[in-house]
């Protein structure tokens, strides 16, 4: 029973595909998989125990070849998407991929060992776009998307930020670094050319920082890159005068639980984690399921696991997904729409009628 509706800012579209799906297009297109059932599949491509990053990053190695490239199964898994999440209780959702893992041409290297196809990162995005779109009509909630920067793919960075550009507002609210924080990248001026032109042209920015990497990764992201969301940022509190800053700025840290267990991202005693100390200085962070795929988990493993281990109240679930609806990368009048929504849910408004 979901607790309320909430709102998701930080999930990987290609974390979060259905195993069906992706025996689907397997099958249908004659790329290998690790396994041909739901079960064998899940044997290989999720896990239950703590990885590093790193280990955790190759997963997608195992089944992006059965998607990457195909039209039809870039719009499903989109789709799909704002169909899960809607079952979820989530009545906004931020989508976020990087539109050259999943293309086949004009992009280099041709992601995933695929043969060169016909499937630029443009038409990724617009494939991405009807999906959302078609979900959000029939499942009746808010979709919204992210293009994602790679860490080790600077070249990438001009182009993500101009689709960005071609589709703000279609869709496209967003960009993001993901990636390997912990891999040294020798020049990341694209990414940071890409950030300027994003702030210059009113595109939202978030960033993959303090996950696997130090405190320096968020400094980087906040006053080199202009993030003005964190995603993950636990190890922010390995700096508290940096901690303290952002709290003071009401920086919004894009808080993952259960992923955070599993990429090694944090210890393993869930009442030591991060976000236990995000709560009691009431900071601005939300809780989100990242690659529910590989994980094996939806929205409700995430919260169980703050109210089990960590004595989250519904008082803190309002507050948190009051905090994303605030923090979301919508246009002021969406926001407010999205805001008037969960005080009507939570009882926090008189109904007017
Ligand atoms: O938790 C993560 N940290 C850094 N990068 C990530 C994480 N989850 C997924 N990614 C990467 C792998 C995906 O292919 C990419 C775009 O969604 O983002």
């Amino acid at each position: 029973n979901p607790q309320h509706p909430a709102v998701e800012l930080h999930v990987h579209l290609d974390g979060a595909i259905r195993p069906e799906t992706i025996l689907h297009f397997g099958r249908k297109r004659g790329v290998p998989l690790p396994g041909s059932t739901v079960d064998d599949l899940l044997k290989h491509v999720s896990y239950k125990t703590p990885l590093t990053l790193t280990q955790f990053l190759e997963k997608f190695n195992h089944y992006m070849p059965a998607i990457a490239g195909d039209r039809e199964a870039v719009r499903r898994i989109a789709y799909e998407l704002v169909e899960t999440k809607a079952k979820e209780g989530v009545i906004y959702v931020e989508v976020r991929y990087s539109p050259h893992l999943l293309a086949n041409c004009s992009v280099d290297p041709i992601p995933w060992g695929q043969t060169e196809g016909d499937l630029t990162p443009d038409e990724v995005v617009n494939l991405v776009n009807q999906g959302l779109q078609d979900g959000e009509r029939d499942f009746r909630i808010k979709a919204r998307s992210i293009l994602c920067c790679m860490r080790h793919m600077p070249s990438w960075s001009p182009e993500v930020v101009e689709l960005c550009k071609k589709y703000q507002n279609n869709s496209v609210v967003a960009i993001d670094l993901a990636g390997d924080e912990s891999l040294k990248v020798e020049d990341s001026s694209e990414h940071k050319k890409a950030y300027e032109e994003a702030e210059r042209c009113g595109i939202h920015r978030t960033v993959h920082a303090g996950e696997a990497g130090p405190p320096a990764m968020i400094k980087e992201a906040v006053y080199l890159l202009k993030a003005e969301r964190i995603g993950h940022g636990y190890r922010v509190l390995d700096d508290p005068e940096l901690y303290k800053e952002l709290l003071r700025a009401k920086m919004h840290f894009e808080v993952c639980p259960w992923s955070s267990y599993l990429t090694g991202a944090c210890l393993p005693d869930f009442g030591k984690h991060p976000v236990a100390q995000f709560r009691k200085d009431r900071a601005n962070y939300s809780i989100n399921t990242d690659d529910p795929l590989i994980f094996n988990s939806n929205i409700y493993k995430d919260y169980s696991i703050v109210k089990d281990y960590m004595g989250f109240t519904e008082e803190e679930f309002k507050r948190v997904n009051i905090n994303a609806a605030q923090s979301s990368f919508l246009p002021e009048k969406e926001k407010q729409e999205l805001l008037n929504k969960l005080y009507e849910a939570y009882g926090m408004v008189p109904n007017a009628s």
